[in-house]
């Protein structure tokens, strides 16, 4: 399959260091405890950016004949080397504002030095620090390629963080977690990088020195430490370290190390007797261990901790993935020129190739040549007779990469003979462009003269069951006897919820064989009129979908029971309080606009449903009309409360009702035709149409709109993106 060059570096520097990866992830989430215990420990006496160095210095001074240094850490607890009354030398954790000794410095842990030998070298002393800083610069790469990839799955930079369809677990949790950790990890591996290449010495050496004008220094006058400016304006938040003088000749003095620069004080009149500003290379270093170790914040050190963990998600899903991706190849036992069918697929992630190579194996078991390839392959064909494309469409209704040139090949290669073709598109009704790829391809080649042999099938979330009725109707249309077999494709559904429910109707009631039911999730769900609820009445792959109309928070749909119908058997067979296990699809193409001037639905039979919902939902008054088909007053009766209250409290604004077996064989499409201008009107005001209902009442809805459009003398073409279906 061809891949992009961003996810070919990706995946290759990935696989190339995995182990390395691996290895610096799992000691690093460890080392990023190491902090979280030390700040747990009870040595943070004081808020530092309140004590001064002067008052510290002071209360050391009185509390103890001799101070060598005080110092503080990245934790903010104060050390302190001091020389006791009794003579004794004490060093460890003290209070900054009492001089209280609070206890000794506890020897580094084996296990966490163990471990950071590990992450820093794995024991290879420099070929491990240059090994580690080498994946930590090609974990850089890799962040940046991903984040790329993000950027190209999301279509620019706006949308790096705008939702996304959750398809396929391993796939949804490496683009969400990696946007998350993208920040941290960068952070990590750019400090990384610098800390090991300051271990090779790459970075200039520090040659300031302070220089000190002995002649010059003078006893007097005397001030005491708290009163000594350069002291004062210190806070112990800012401080490193502080040597003492040791003895009280006046050419000793106090040493003040702060992250940015470095002083000596007269420790008689407490003038700055020489400055110097720390090298750059200092503070980029003290700040890379402090970002890289998470050293002084527990927050930060969580953070890390998390971003780490998530690398070793990546790994995992990263692997996952590229296995699927793998199991799809391509390999041909005909040639092009030799074959009779053609193949051509345009897959991203390389699910519709499974679905292609199943039927190619299948063709060929049935005894006919057949060569399977790319979209972007399209070349010359000598002996084709049928082409069929299966097709996915990614970004806003675009092609998938290995599909983004075969638009262009198509004008540019003929072939000897035109041929007839199918095109079945792989989509999600979670997107707004439902398959719009297969409809731009299947336009095209009917362009090019080639015969359309069967319409656009389109295929949600790569059901294998709308797959086996393809199979079917192409089998009958092109006259070949093959079945798809379902091992290699069926995958059983996931992520099933429990409903239950609340009231069903008696199909036998009804002269239509038709009934309604009623259903509550058991659990809390996210869903709205026009979204499909999808049923497995046999427990497998077999799923059946039915349109919802969202009614006071519960799932209506209206189905009409066939004599040996799988889905509408199964639901009628249920009874009040049963539970039944099946998911919602989200059909985002087909929700009522949350804006329009106006909206006309058209339905037929048990389409009707999703709008008795929309209805319900039109607080807003949108002006909407609706035109229902359906047999005679009693079909109607099972939805004429719903109607009446829509109708009186205006949330529908007229109903156009065609009964075809009472008004002598009237249909939707001619209460169109009646209302020609009006439709008109409605198109040329951007109004939005919405069909459910047969897929033979659609086709006469879109043909009935065509010849408005021609009465009009305008094109249906510029108003055909106000339509919007869901049809069976
Ligand atoms: C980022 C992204 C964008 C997508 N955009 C669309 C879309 O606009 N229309 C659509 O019908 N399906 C869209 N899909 C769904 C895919 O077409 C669908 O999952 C298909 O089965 C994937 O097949 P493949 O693995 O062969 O590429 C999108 C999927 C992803 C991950």
């Amino acid at each position: 399959m061809t891949i992009s060059i961003w996810r070919y570096s990706h995946l290759t520097l990935a696989i190339s260091s995995f182990v390395f990866i691996l290895l610096a992830s799992v000691t690093g989430i460890i080392l990023a405890f190491e902090p979280i215990l030390e700040q747990s420990q009870p040595y943070k006496m004081a808020d530092l950016e309140e004590v001064s160095l002067g008052e510290t210095v002071t209360v050391f001074k009185d509390a103890y004949p001799e101070v060598i240094e005080l110092e503080v850490d990245a934790n903010e607890f104060v050390l302190a080397s001091v020389i006791t009354e009794e003579g004794e030398s004490l060093s460890g954790y003290f209070n900054p504002k009492t001089a209280v000794f609070l206890g000794e410095k506890p020897e580094p842990s084996k296990f966490f030095q163990f471990v950071t030998n590990l992450h820093r070298s794995l024991f290879l002393k420099s070929t491990g620090r240059f090994l580690v800083g080498f994946c930590s610069f090609i974990l850089f790469l890799i962040s940046i390629s991903g984040a790329v990839l993000v950027l190209q799955r999301q279509r620019g930079f706006k949308k790096f963080f705008a939702k996304i369809v959750n398809e396929n677990f391993s796939q949804y949790w490496h683009v969400v977690l990696g946007r998350w950790s993208l920040i941290p990890i960068i952070i990590i591996t750019v400090t990384g990088v610098y800390l090991s290449l300051e271990k090779f010495n790459v970075f200039p050496e520090d040659k300031t020195s302070h220089n000190v004008d002995y002649e010059s220094i003078a006893a007097m006058p005397i001030l005491a430490e708290n009163d000594f400016p350069a002291f004062q304006g210190v806070k112990l938040s800012e401080l490193s370290s502080v040597e003492f003088p040791f003895s009280d000749v006046v050419e000793d003095y106090y040493t003040v190390k702060l992250e940015d620069r470095a002083f000596l004080v007269n420790q008689f009149t407490g003038e700055i007797l020489s400055e110097v500003q720390s090298p750059f290379t200092a503070i980029l270093s003290n700040l890379s261990i402090q970002l890289h170790t998470g050293k002084g914040s527990i927050v930060w050190s969580l953070i890390l901790a998390v971003a780490t963990i998530n690398i070793l998600f990546f790994i995992y899903s990263g692997f996952v993935m590229t296995f699927k991706r793998r199991q799809a190849r391509i390999k041909n036992k005909f040639t092009r020129n030799s074959s009779t069918y053609v193949i051509l697929v345009g897959s991203e992630n390389g699910s519709t190739l499974v679905f292609a190579n199943a039927l190619k194996e299948q063709l060929i078991a049935s005894g006919h040549s057949v060569f399977l390839s790319e979209l972007n392959k399209y070349a010359t064909y000598k002996n084709v007779e049928h082409v069929i494309v299966m097709t996915s469409t990614y970004g806003e209704g675009e092609a998938p990469v290995n599909a983004n040139n075969f638009l262009k090949l198509l004008s540019t290669t003929s072939q000897q003979k035109n041929y007839s073709f199918s095109v079945v598109g792989f989509g999600s009704l979670a997107y707004p462009e439902f398959c719009k790829f297969a409809f731009d391809v299947d336009a095209s080649l009917q362009q090019q003269g080639n015969h359309q042999l069967l319409p656009v099938f389109t295929i949600n979330d790569k059901s294998f069951s709308s797959f086996e009725q393809w199979v079917s109707l192409w089998s009958n249309a092109a006259g070949v006897t093959i079945a798809v077999p379902s091992s290699s494709l069926d995958v059983k559904p996931k992520q099933l919820k429990e409903f239950k429910v609340v009231s069903i109707t008696a199909a036998k009631d009804n002269p239509d064989d038709t009934f309604k039911l009623a259903l509550k999730p058991h659990k809390r769900l996210q869903y709205t009129s026009g979204d499909l609820l999808a049923i497995y009445p046999k427990g497998d792959y077999q799923e059946r979908l039915y349109s919802i109309g969202k009614l006071q928070d519960t799932i209506h749909l209206s189905v009409k029971l066939h004599e040996h119908g799988l889905g509408s058997g199964f639901l009628n067979a249920l009874r009040k309080d049963d539970s039944l296990y099946a998911r919602i699809i989200e059909n985002k193409n087909f929700h009522f606009p949350k804006k329009s001037d106006r909206v006309v639905m058209i339905s037929n039979g048990t389409g009707i449903l999703p709008f008795l919902g929309m209805l319900d939902q039109n607080t807003k008054n949108i002006p909407t009309y609706l035109y229902c088909g359906l047999r005679n007053q009693q079909s109607f009766a099972l939805y004429e409360n719903e109607l009446n209250a829509s109708l009186s409290n205006g949330h529908l604004t007229k109903l156009h009702l065609a009964l075809s077996q009472e008004q002598g064989k009237v249909y939707v499409q001619d209460l169109l035709m009646r209302d020609a201008d009006f439709i008109f009107e409605t198109l040329s005001l951007g109004g939005i149409f919405m069909a459910c209902g047969s897929l033979k009442m659609y086709q006469g809805v879109l043909e009935g709109l065509k010849t408005i459009c021609k009465m009009n003398k305008v094109d249906f073409e510029s108003f055909k993106h106000l339509v919007r279906s869901d049809c069976y």
